[in-house]
């Protein structure tokens, strides 16, 4: 068979979950396509094939919208690595990622690795400023009622949003995962380490969150490799329910 037309076996999948509008599509396309692309609202899911060394791993998209919803636990069937997604200027992204998405990962493989990660964090200024907190929610100022326009980050010109979700929360949210799954908290890839704030419009930690990913799921490939040694392989045009798209890849 031409090289074109063989296919390539996923070794491993990882997803990516959260509420509508946090920035999935977006951070996948700046870790793929080194930009920001102008996004629509997912439908479905879409996935995309990254070579990772002599490993290739399917990275899929999906929509955060309510009416995709029963399709979450489909997508995350097998995944060995899921990264559930909120804006760190909406709390209730946080919220939904408990309420909505943690019971999707059902499906996932029993080692799969979770990472909590905040997204938007260009619209924070500084970064990690301190907010008012009470009763571990946000206190929800009117920002800028009395502007008629935002006011700019110096640093990014993105306009200054308030931070409503602290890393303490998503620190807190993760260990409730590790809870959730059984998982004990000492053998288990620590809160610091899986908890990650980026932005898919700066580049922020983007590629530092999948390339960690990707390195921590190499036990989880050399496993399934030896247990299905035998298994036939299978081809993309029968794996995704959307849309695919390859690239060269990075090494590790
Ligand atoms: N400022 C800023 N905007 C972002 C960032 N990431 C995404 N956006 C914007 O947020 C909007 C939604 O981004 P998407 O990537 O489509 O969000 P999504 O999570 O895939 O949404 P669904 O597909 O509906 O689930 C778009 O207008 C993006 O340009 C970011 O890091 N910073
Ligand atoms: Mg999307």
């Amino acid at each position: 068979m031409p090289e074109t037309k063989r296919a390539r076996r996923p070794d491993v999948k990882l997803v990516i979950l959260g509420d509508m509008n946090v920035g999935k599509t977006s951070l996948l396309h700046r870790y793929m396509d080194k930009k920001l692309s102008d996004t629509i609202s997912t439908v479905g899911g879409a996935f995309y094939l990254k070579q990772w060394g002599p490993y290739n791993i399917s990275l899929w998209d999906t929509a955060g919208r309510e009416q995709f919803h029963g399709l979450g636990s489909m997508y995350c069937r097998g995944a060995s690595a899921v990264i559930l997604t909120y804006d760190v200027t909406n709390w209730q992204s946080l919220a939904e990622l408990e309420e909505r998405f943690l019971s999707l990962t059902d499906t996932a493989n029993h080692d799969c690795i979770y990472a909590v990660v905040g997204n938007k964090a260009d619209l924070t200024d500084p970064p990690n400023e301190e907010e008012d907190y009470e009763g571990g929610c946000p206190i929800h100022k009117p920002h800028y009622a009395s502007h008629l326009t935002p006011p700019v980050s110096p640093t990014t010109g993105s306009p200054v949003a308030n931070r409503e979700v602290r890393k303490e929360d998503a620190v807190a949210l993760y260990q409730r995962i590790l809870r959730y799954k059984v998982l004990d908290e000492r053998s288990s890839p620590p809160a610091e380490k899986m908890c990650f704030e980026t932005s898919a419009k700066t580049g922020a930690n983007v590629d530092v969150l999948f390339e960690t990913l990707f390195d921590m799921v190499l036990p989880s490939i050399l496993r399934m490799r030896s247990e299905s040694e035998a298994s036939p392989t299978v081809d993309l045009e029968d794996y995704g329910p959307v849309s695919s798209k390859q690239t060269k890849g990075g090494c590790c």
